[in-house]
This record gives C-alpha cells, sequence and structure tokens, in this order.
C-alpha cells in the first residue's frame, strides 16, 4: 500500500528570481517541478499545495491599475483566482509529464476554502508579502499613495504585505479524502487556501492570505498524511544561513527547531514559517517532515539529503 504525502511547493517551482512572471515561463516551471513530483509516485499518494504570493499580488497591481474601469475583487477572491490558475497549470504539466511515462492518473485542482479566526491578531498586524519586490523609495511613495502596508521582505527587497491569519478547519477536507482514496492526484490548499470566517453558521470570504506552509500542515493532518514535504530553494536548511559559519542540519528534533527558531535562525518571510509548520505537523502527529530542494526530493525520501525534522 502506498503511503500518503501532502507536498508543498514554493516560490521558485512556479517563478524563477529575476524572471518575468509570463504564463509561458511558469509553464516552463512547472513541467520540470512536475518531472521531479513524478518520481514519488510509485511509494506515495499525494496531494500538492502551492504559494500564491507573488500571483496574488501581481492580481492586486493588475486590478489597482484598471480600477477606474473595472471594479477590483477582494483579496479572498484573487486568492480563489490564483487556485484556478496555477492548479490549471500544475495540473496540465503533471498530467503531460506522466502521460509521457506511460501513466495515466487523475488529477483534480480543489478550490479550497479555510476557516481562520475572524478574531485573530493577524489582522490588525498585516505580515504576508505578496506581488513584485519594490525598492525602498518606490515601496514608500506606493504605501503614501495607495494606502498599502509595506515591510521589507528577508533582505529581498520591499513588497506590500496583507494579513495572514492561522488555518483552522478546511472545508473541503472530506471531498479530498475522498478523491485521494480513489488514486486522484489531488491539488489543494493553493495559496494557503482561502480564508472565510463564520457567521451565523454560514461561511463568508476575508480579505488575506493565508500561509502556504501552515496550510499544507493543516492539510497534512486532516488527511493522516503519513509524510509533510516542504519543497524550497535549499537542499537543506541551516544555521546561521548565508554567513561564514552556516551549518547544514540533517536531522532536526522538535525541541531543537523551537530553541533554533526563538534564537533568529530561520527568518520570518522565508524559512521560519516552514518550521513552524513543520514542528506543528509533527508534534501533532508524531509523524515527520522533510524540507528539501525539489530538484533532490528523491534522495531525500531516501534518507540521503534534505533536513528531517522528527518529534522529539
Ligand atoms: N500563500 C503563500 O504562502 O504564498 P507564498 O508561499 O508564495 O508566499
Amino acid at each position: 500500500m502506498k503511503k500518503l504525502a501532502v507536498v508543498a511547493i514554493g516560490g521558485n517551482a512556479v517563478n524563477r528570481p529575476g524572471e518575468k512572471a509570463t504564463a509561458e515561463n511558469m509553464f516552463k516551471n512547472l513541467s520540470e517541478t512536475a518531472k521531479f513530483i513524478s518520481k514519488m509516485l510509485d511509494e506515495y499518494d499525494i496531494a500538492i499545495t502551492h504559494g500564491n504570493g507573488p500571483q496574488v499580488g501581481n492580481l492586486l497591481v493588475q486590478q489597482e491599475i484598471a480600477k477606474e474601469k473595472i471594479p477590483p475583487f477582494p483579496i479572498d477572491v484573487n486568492d480563489a483566482q490564483t487556485q484556478g490558475s496555477l492548479g490549471y497549470m500544475i495540473a496540465q504539466t503533471l498530467h503531460n509529464e506522466l502521460k509521457e511515462k506511460g501513466k495515466n492518473m487523475q488529477i483534480a485542482s480543489i478550490i479550497t476554502q479555510i476557516v481562520v479566526d475572524k478574531n485573530d491578531p493577524a489582522f490588525q498586524n498585516p505580515t504576508k508579502p505578496v506581488g513584485p519586490f519594490y525598492t525602498e523609495e518606490e515601496a514608500k511613495k506606493l504605501a503614501n499613495e495607495k494606502g498599502w502596508i509595506i515591510k521589507e521582505d528577508a533582505g529581498r527587497g520591499w513588497r506590500r504585505v496583507v494579513p495572514s491569519p492561522k488555518p483552522l478547519e478546511i472545508i473541503e477536507k472530506d471531498v479530498i479524502k475522498l478523491l485521494m482514496k480513489n488514486d486522484v492526484i489531488v491539488i489543494a490548499a493553493g495559496g494557503g487556501g482561502i480564508p472565510v470566517i463564520l457567521e451565523d453558521g454560514k461561511i463568508k470570504g476575508v480579505e488575506a492570505v493565508i500561509d502556504k506552509d501552515r496550510a499544507s500542515a493543516l492539510l497534512a493532518k486532516e488527511i493522516n498524511a503519513d509524510i509533510l514535504v516542504i519543497l524550497t530553494g535549499v537542499e537543506k536548511v541551516y544555521l546561521n544561513y548565508g554567513k561564514e559559519n552556516q551549518k547544514p542540519l540533517d536531522i532536526l528534533t522538535t525541541t531543537e527547531a523551537k530553541k533554533f527558531l526563538a534564537e533568529g535562525h530561520f527568518p520570518k518571510g522565508s524559512m521560519g514559517p516552514k518550521i513552524e509548520s513543520a514542528i506543528n505537523f509533527v508534534e501533532q502527529t508524531g509523524k515527520e517532515c522533510i524540507i528539501t530542494d525539489m530538484k533532490v526530493l528523491d534522495k531525500a525520501l531516501r534518507g540521503e539529503t534534505g533536513t528531517k525534522i522528527i518529534k522529539g
């Protein structure tokens, strides 16, 4: 029997740094991503999750420019748009890769809503970077003109930030489980899921972008996954990343992970949420999480590279 995995694909699986975010480039990059992910399908049934920070921010910019003629949508509707566009691209590129390998598997991209707490303090303190990078000067000008909140993003430049509440419950969890039981590759919780709140027994979208690694950990827990795989731009997690004394980590216990997180080894906008999500999933389930680069995914799953987070 195959094991169950949630695979969270990072931003560089979709857009390479410095490359234009054209549909053509995104299809090209995702075709490569599909090659790496498809290697795990003999051993694992998978649910794929993806980010949407750059894409949802780009949609907001497009709508800002066109707002005199076409009314902008709220952020939750734009989250849904990115689930649709990226879900389509991932499904198509994976379908084509599997066909080339002589495999005929069904792939379903699920528009996924995730309940958040309407009193989550994140609504008062936006932290999630979206859209393009700006210089400090450009970003401050845009913040003045458009009322955006802007922040410096992990030493890479300035970006608009929006609220990022904690994901609590996946509305479509049962249909995701049903599809996975029936050997369907599921793409779900894209862009961290569409944030919704409960009001008078109904659900209603709210303007925010949930962190995709947090949503991936929740999905992995809810579908009882054997492993959470977080794909990113580095092969291993490092202590003192980018410094002369940087040290790669092969195995990290949850106790060590919490200590290093508190010591500031994992920046808020990049490795921090991945480590937090890994700790949540591993502590709550006793299962494992691997953080690695998709190019070495097969080796990491064999325990030959990557950083494995275990309970302890
Ligand atoms: N929603 C989200 O976390 O997107 P990124 O990973 O692209 O920032």
